[in-house]
């Protein structure tokens, strides 16, 4: 059970808990059908049984240890090309609770990965619907690992292993829910700019020389930033290249 948080303007003041749940996001997005839905519901769950990742994967949560949400934002100011700004939003805001609660080095693994102590310990799936030339509904489903002590990946990881404590949930989603709701806020005022910055510097690897796989290919590069569509740009024996979502993983 989750009350309503306290300090947000508007994520999670409609809130949808339920015990168990195929997936927050699938549910969310059924929300987004009833036009009376209002931006900022927050779906929520202590147990998914079919959670989805990025690229078609599975999420696995060990039940009533993490925190499992989905909320729906209406970013009706965003063009279609505009998706990346807001991956870059709430992924900022994650970094920044992160890099507050935990007081050490948190990093973004392109595009949006949270790690700390060089582990994941957060994926986010955000599932837009783009109606005309705009984004009409975005669901935003984050799975942040906070008590569960065991994971069968050496890179992955909670805010326990990372820190060695165990946190109260309720109190983990309010402090998480302010610090995205200010992201997406400076988004919705046109502060792209500062947020690009912002999230290119908190980019695993950047500035760093480390190996990736591409097409088959292994090689050298040097994580830059973003391009204007959201693209990871390296520095490589080749010159600057710009990849996309599945063009491009990070050997390490
Ligand atoms: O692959 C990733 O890193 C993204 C994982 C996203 C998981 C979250 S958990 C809550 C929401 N519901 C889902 O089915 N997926 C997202």
């Amino acid at each position: 059970m989750y009350k309503i948080p306290a300090n947000t303007l508007f994520i999670g003041k409609n809130l949808v808990f339920m015990p168990e749940c195929h997936s927050t996001n699938t549910h969310a997005l059924q929300l987004c059908q009833e036009p009376s839905t209002p931006e900022g519901t927050l779906v929520i769950t202590d147990n998914q049984t079919a959670g989805r990742g990025q690229m078609g994967n599975s999420w696995e949560a060990h039940a009533g240890q993490n925190l499992t949400f989905s909320f729906i934002l209406k970013p009706a100011f965003l063009r279609p090309h505009e998706q990346y700004s807001l991956n870059m939003a709430i992924s900022l805001g994650l970094y920044d609770f992160l890099s507050a609660f935990l007081q050490q080095p948190v990093h973004i693994k392109w595009p949006n990965d949270l790690l700390a102590d060089d582990r994941k310990v957060c994926g986010i799936l955000i599932e837009n619907s783009i109606q005309g030339s705009t984004l009409a509904h975005a669901v935003v489903g984050i799975g942040l690992n906070v008590n569960q002590a065991n994971f069968s990946s050496p890179r992955a990881g909670s805010l326990r292993t990372v820190s060695g404590q165990a946190y109260a949930l309720q109190d983990v989603l309010d402090t998480l829910l302010v610090a995205l709701e200010q992201r997406y806020l400076a988004l919705r005022q046109g502060k792209t700019a500062q947020l690009k910055k912002d999230y290119e510097r908190a980019l695993f690897g950047l500035d760093e020389v480390r190996p990736f796989k591409a097409g088959g290919e292994e090689f050298e590069g040097t994580v830059k930033g973003i391009d204007e569509a959201g693209r990871l740009l390296l520095e490589t024996a080749a010159g600057m290249r710009a990849f996309a979502l599945k063009e491009i993983e990070f050997v390490y």
